[in-house]
């Protein structure tokens, strides 16, 4: 069965929920998707989601605060195909991917501000399930995300 539209939750929940104004390009190949937040903040280094990808994602959402850069991308197809067979139900970029097209083809939710070919660096810093801010509002590790064409709406 299809999600609830996140226009129909927030007339249902608005007080409780808090909605992002950033607008966000819906880029992979399922636009709605809800799940748990998980995070990871990092900045222009993808080597500590990869790695938090790789393990079971039991329907989370991944929430990357990546500080909003888009000098180089987070996520391509192979780590976004690798969340995939783990049983991830989504990404949310606030940053920027790459293999955009490819992308658009997976079962998968992706949300980013952009894209860009220029990868990222593989050091492995930054934080794992850490409160993030993206757009004004918190993501806490353990809250439900409910997104779609419309945005992205976020609450317990
Ligand atoms: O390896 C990277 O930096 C990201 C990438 O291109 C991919 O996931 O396909």
């Amino acid at each position: 069965m299809a999600q609830i539209s996140t226009a129909d939750l927030y007339d249902e929940r608005g007080e409780e929920l808090e909605s992002v104004a950033l607008q966000f390009q819906n880029i992979g190949g399922v636009t709605g998707f809800s799940g748990t937040v998980r995070t990871v903040k990092c900045f222009q280094d993808n080597a500590l989601l990869k790695s938090l990808l790789s393990t079971p994602g039991d329907g989370a959402v991944l929430v990357i605060d990546g500080g909003g850069s888009l000098q180089t991308a987070l996520v391509g197809d192979i780590i976004a195909a690798l969340a995939v067979d783990n049983g991830w139900a989504g990404l949310i970029v606030n940053g920027a991917i790459r293999d955009r097209v490819a992308i658009g083809t997976l079962p998968f939710g992706v949300k980013a501000l952009g894209s860009n070919p220029a990868k990222s660096t593989k050091t492995g810093e930054g934080e794992v399930d850490v409160p993030v801010e993206i757009g004004g509002v918190q993501f806490l590790p353990g809250a439900t995300v409910w997104c779609d064409e419309d945005g992205i709406l976020v609450g317990f």
